[in-house]
């Protein structure tokens, strides 16, 4: 029988990570708009995450930030000359243009792709789609680079396969991973898919707020595309109350691993349709639910803590299953407490780890949102390409690159400066050296 593993792969905090409030919606991304922000503690935060992971015995890769700022994206807006005289120039005319072009957002791969691993699928290979992040436009310039570093990780073949990111805009808004879970008895076994979507294309969705980023018609192409299973896949409603209060993203609100399903009780309109959906799609495999309540876990200390933007994580060795927690959880008295009964209620969930990713989580990213999760078979980890996957020696590696290349300081003022955009290439080219991705950025092509 061929072995199957979980493997996470984090988004590396980028040297543009600034705190330029760009996301309508994630309120932590307005809260801290204009802040001080520490890109290189931002990303050795996250290499102690992946580092932890690491060190309980998981599969963990990384895949790389992306080129900020975007010079592609700045000639598409007419800017001319040289990387520098772009660079001053744009900045000059559009301050806020250079911000959305210099996110470090990339780093929450949560959102690059959507992924079914082989189990679930009817021709028995990987399928991915990058997500179009139509919704934001610093997001939407993603999906390129996104697609050349997955297929070059994982070669297009008998094991992998890769879609084209969903046109159509915001009709076709795909967000990826973070409106996206998958149930199993085994992460080898047959899964059940669920699909988180915001509103409809067409709808003017005025219960909302804030915008819902995913349409349950980009959600019907990427099943289609994956050739998932019939009766394997589910589609459900993201609570308008949810995203009111800031859920952007389904993930805010809910995560899973293998059989265990851990949400809130407003993260979906109607909870028992839905888990009584998702039993009858597992059949013979009881599932475990923990729906949280708005009694012990009001839905604004969800969306401030990031309670459920937590890795939910099976640790050989460790009976039971392990919460990945952001350390505004240990913070926030009320999730505070209910972790605590959690743990001792006798549960599925046995274990919490804090890990501190402050520098993420005040533009709303918590442990989850930085990580897109692969199912791997033995052989289709022996198939990736590149140097993604962690051990010792990337990871120190990685902390030198940081340290060599990464300003400890950094604010949307700063995004002008054409010398940070010559840092940032020199740095990056260095990057695919080390992970041997080959060329995938727009300025080595
Ligand atoms: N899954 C977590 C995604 C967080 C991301 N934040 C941002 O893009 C903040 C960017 C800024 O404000 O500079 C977003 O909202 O898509």
């Amino acid at each position: 029988m061929m072995a199957f593993t979980e493997a996470n792969f984090d988004g590396l905090v980028g040297l543009t990570h600034n705190y330029a409030g760009l996301s309508y919606g994630n309120v932590a991304s307005a809260k801290n708009k204009g802040g001080v922000a520490n890109p290189r503690e931002g990303a050795l935060q996250g290499l102690d995450k992946m580092a932890h992971m690491k060190s309980l015995g998981l599969v963990q890769g990384i895949l790389p930030p992306h080129e900020r700022p975007h010079l592609k994206t700045l000639r598409a807006f007419g800017f001319t000359g040289s990387d520098a005289e772009i660079v001053a120039n744009a900045y000059r005319a559009s301050p806020i243009l250079m911000a959305n072009v210099a996110s470090a957002a990339a780093m929450w791969t949560a959102n690059a792709a959507t992924v079914s691993p082989s189990p679930d699928t009817t021709d028995g290979r990987t399928h991915f789609t990058p997500a179009n992040l139509a919704a934001m436009f610093h997001r939407s310039i993603e999906a390129p680079t996104t697609a050349r570093v997955l297929k070059r990780l994982f070669p297009e073949g008998d094991r992998f396969t890769h879609h084209e990111p969903l046109i159509g805009g915001t009709h076709l808004g795909d967000e990826g991973a973070a409106n996206h879970n998958r149930f199993c008895a085994d992460h080898g076994s047959e899964g059940v898919e669920l699909f988180v979507y915001g509103r409809s294309a067409f709808e003017t969705a005025k219960e909302l707020q804030f915008p819902g980023r995913h349409t349950v018609e980009a959600c019907h192409v990427v099943a289609t595309h994956h050739k998932l299973k019939p009766g394997k896949v589910l589609m459900v409603k993201q609570n308008p109350v949810a995203i009111n209060a800031g859920a952007f993203h389904n993930d805010v609100v809910a995560v899973s691993n293998r059989d265990v399903f851990f949400f809130h009780d407003q993260a979906f309109e109607d909870s028992a349709a839905l888990t009584g959906a998702i039993q009858k799609a597992m059949g013979d495999t009881p599932m475990h639910f923990v729906e949280v309540a708005s009694s012990d876990v009001p839905l604004e200390d969800a969306v401030k803590s990031y309670l459920f933007n937590s890795q939910l994580v099976s640790v050989s060795g460790r009976e039971g299953m392990t919460l990945i927690l952001p350390t505004e959880v240990a913070e926030t008295p009320s999730t505070k407490a209910y972790v605590e009964k959690l743990i001792a209620s006798g549960g599925p969930i046995k274990h919490a780890d804090y890990m501190d990713v402050r520098q993420s989580m005040r533009n709303g990213g918590g442990p989850a949102c930085l990580r897109l999760r692969v199912v791997l078979s033995d052989a289709d980890r022996a198939a990736m390409g590149g140097r993604a996957l962690i051990d010792d020696a990337l990871l120190s590696d990685l902390r030198a690159w940081v340290n060599k290349h990464y300003r400890d300081r950094l604010m949307p003022e700063d995004l002008g400066d054409p010398k940070l955009a010559e840092e940032c290439f020199a740095a990056l080219d260095e990057l695919t050296q080390i992970l041997d991705l080959g060329s995938v950025y727009d300025f080595q092509l």
